[in-house]
């Protein structure tokens, strides 16, 4: 049996196996198995080519516009920057990843426009592998649907799951150091919705023969599966509602109504026109958010604050000590001690370590051996 034939059997005996406590270790081995022959496969098909768009990434955060052809992802790229993008009225006027700089509270943000995505891309057909290998590398999913076609995310979320990119979650708290000897030993922090017996069974499919596994939370077996495979990447998403102006008042709740049946809450989904430039604020707001960027103020010797050209770093990313790698090892090497003032002082010119965490808008001053 060739590799196809072998998933498809194995994701015909999962469909037909009943999912309960008797089964579940059985299910598991076969989700790991799965996992395993599909990465196996989907190799085979990217060997001798489709290395994926070689887009150098630039600027403080990259944002991937992911949409089907013609919702308006060029005409949103051209209005959110600087770039001259081809718009046309016909499907495909994107055919290569088409980069735009959008600047926004002293941050460079690159967007990146990459080709329609389309059913079928996550298996390499219609060039959309190139197309998903773009946003894996990406800080940020920015969803472009047209308001006449919400149902478009279900497909386009179903094709960023089988190319291993995981939306709005972390992976699963899962830890396991393997041993010389000794079997495979579950630590499990209270009832985590799995079976050891079933932990071990997915395990064991890794090869894992003699090994300590700690679960730290509630997980199921795909999450499981995920935490075990390394090419998973965990990216935060953003759903922008397109050419809002061709819709009714009255046609609003509907679409928020599809919305709801997605799971996206109509507060958060961003309602624009790319084409009569509405919403955009709003939108490079929700990006920001979602990049979770923050300004630094520097206050330079002899020049004042800087308050034009802020130093902008990630949330989570934004000790001082981060802020001594982004400027160099000189710095490092001359610096004695930090002041900081704004939201994350105590007070104006706290004397504060390599270890302090800066918030948005805080003024940092910096005080260096000469
Ligand atoms: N009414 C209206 N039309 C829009 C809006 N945004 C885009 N359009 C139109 O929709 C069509 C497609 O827009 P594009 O920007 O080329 O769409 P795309 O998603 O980049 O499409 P591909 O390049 O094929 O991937 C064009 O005719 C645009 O003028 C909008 O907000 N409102």
């Amino acid at each position: 049996m060739g590799l196809e034939e072998d998933i498809d059997a194995i994701e015909e005996e999962i469909a037909n196996t009943p999912y309960n406590k008797s089964t579940e270790a059985h299910i598991g081995r076969l989700k790991s198995k799965l996992a395993q022959k599909k990465e196996k496969l989907q190799n085979q098909s990217s060997a001798g080519g489709g290395q994926g768009y070689a887009v150098e990434k630039t600027g403080d955060a990259t944002v991937a516009l992911v949409g089907f052809p013609s919702v308006g992802k060029s005409t949103l790229l051209n209005a959110l920057t600087n770039a001259e993008s081809e718009v046309g009225s016909y499907e495909f006027t994107t055919l290569d990843v088409n980069p735009g700089m959008l600047q926004y509270r002293g941050a460079n943000i690159q967007l990146l426009d990459v080709p329609g995505l389309i059913e079928g891309a996550a298996d390499g057909r219609g060039g959309g592998r190139e197309v998903l290998s773009v946003v894996r590398t990406a800080d940020l999913v920015l969803f472009v649907l047209s308001v006449f076609e919400i149902d478009q995310y279900d497909r386009l979320r179903e094709e960023l799951y089988n190319n291993k990119i995981r939306l709005d979650s972390r992976p699963a708290s899962v830890s396991v150091s393997k041993n010389i000897k000794g079997g495979l030993k579950v630590t499990t922090s209270g009832d985590v919705g799995l079976d050891e017996s079933t932990i071990k069974e997915v395990l064991r499919e890794y090869d894992y023969i003699n090994a300590d596994v700690t679960v730290r939370e509630e997980l199921t077996i795909d999450r499981l599966v995920d935490a075990l495979m390394d090419n998973r990447v965990y990216l935060p998403s953003l759903v922008s509602v397109n050419k809002a102006d061709l819709i009714e008042p009255d046609y609003l709740e509907t679409v928020n109504d599809q919305l709801r049946d997605r799971d996206i809450d109509p507060e958060t989904a961003v309602f624009i026109s790319a084409e009569k430039e509405k919403g955009l604020d709003s939108l490079k707001e929700s990006i920001w958010e979602s990049l979770g960027l923050i300004r630094i103020y520097m206050d330079k010797p002899g020049r004042g604050v800087d308050y034009e050209e802020p130093m902008v770093v990630r949330r989570g990313d934004s000790t001082i000590d981060d802020v001594l790698d982004k400027l160099g090892s000189d710095f490092r090497q001359r610096f004695r001690f930090a002041r900081v003032s704004g939201p994350s002082a105590k007070h104006d010119e706290q004397q504060v370590g390599m270890d302090h965490e800066l918030q948005d808008e805080d003024v940092l001053r910096l005080i260096m051996r000469r």
